[in-house]
């Protein structure tokens, strides 16, 4: 099936109030291109910490929305014009043109999964859910993943940094915090590697559903974990219901800006002895998360680094 695409010149002062036009009159989703820079909580939840130069924000947004190839929807972009005209009263809508062409049916949200495959961390067989185990595997460490729409196949160099910390500190037994779990992936492995008891974080509602369904696919029942949705940095109640002095471990594959801002906010989850494993801090970064790490008064004891990304080990003594 093919799609017709309209695509809606107008500005960036007008871009948020468009789209809500657009909504309100049946449209299901509106793709935004403008050149505004990305704020601070758009960083953290892409996961981007250096960014391509981008051109200086001329005030022109692009709007565009799809609509299934045979669909009459001239009364709707009659409206759209309408409703355009109307704004154009007291917001600057630009110049309102609407182009319109055919795209493929592609399913945007899973058409990533053809490039995901089987691949070894170690000796830890990570494998799609939509893929078997070969039998010369049966006896690996196998984790099963499909992080859904949330962050963490595990191909990433600072989740993969990560798992080497946790595969070195976590003894059997051990309570650990996974801030920032997205799919579920650490903390699974740190249960895998023989942890009691996992809580997992996130700011992203995505990452509920996804640790949930990771969790059932590698046999880990729900009695051995939880998953708290908000921003244990500032939410007194997330940092209550986490609880206090009571973390083996807790691990963070964050970017730098947020671990600097978490970190002396953890160390009151962590018990004494505890472990701190940090990642996604690219290389430039490092010395200023190892910094507010020995700032807030624990022992940096590795640091280590796959291609140029950086993860810090530390200890509250
Ligand atoms: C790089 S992903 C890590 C996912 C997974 N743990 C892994 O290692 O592959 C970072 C995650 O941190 C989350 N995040 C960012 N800031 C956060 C915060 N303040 N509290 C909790 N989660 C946060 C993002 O939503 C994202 O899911």
């Amino acid at each position: 099936m093919r799609w017709n695409k309209f695509r809606l010149k107008t500005t960036t002062e007008a871009e948020d109030i468009v789209s809500s036009m657009l909504m309100d009159l049946g449209i299901e989703g509106v793709e935004i291109e403008d050149k505004v820079p990305l704020t601070r909580s758009d960083k953290e939840q892409m996961f981007v910490d250096i960014l391509p130069e981008t051109e200086e924000d001329d005030g022109v947004a692009y709007l565009s929305f799809y609509t299934e190839a045979d669909a009459d929807i001239g009364q709707t972009l009659a409206d759209i014009r309408r409703e355009l005209e109307e704004m154009s009263d007291y917001v600057d809508v630009g110049e309102c043109l609407i182009e319109e062409s055919q795209t493929e049916d592609v399913d945007w949200v899973n058409n990533w999964k053809q490039y995901f495959h089987q691949f070894y961390v170690d000796d830890i067989l990570i494998i799609p859910s939509w893929e078997d185990v070969a039998p010369a595997d049966s006896d690996k460490l196998v984790i099963h993943i499909d992080p859904g729409t949330a962050f963490g196949t595990g191909m990433h160099e600072t989740t993969q940094l990560c798992i080497r910390q946790l595969r070195k500190y976590v003894t059997s037994g051990h309570k650990i915090l996974d801030v920032g779990c997205g799919s579920g992936i650490l903390g699974m492995l740190a249960l895998k590697f023989g942890a009691a008891y996992l809580v997992g974080t996130d700011l992203d509602s995505c990452a509920i559903n996804a640790t949930h369904d990771n969790m059932e696919v590698n046999g880990i029942s729900r009695e051995r974990y939880e998953v708290l949705i908000g921003n244990i940095i500032d939410d007194k109640a997330i940092q209550d219901k986490a609880g206090y002095a009571q973390y083996d471990i807790v691990v963070a594959n964050i970017l730098a800006d947020v671990l600097i801002e978490l970190t002396p906010v953890i160390v009151n989850q962590m018990r004494t002895g505890g472990i701190y494993i940090t990642s996604g801090i690219i290389d430039d970064k490092e010395k200023i998360v190892a910094d507010a790490i020995e700032k807030a008064g624990l022992e940096v004891l590795e640091v280590t680094y796959q291609g140029e990304w950086v993860s810090v080990t530390a200890r509250k003594n």
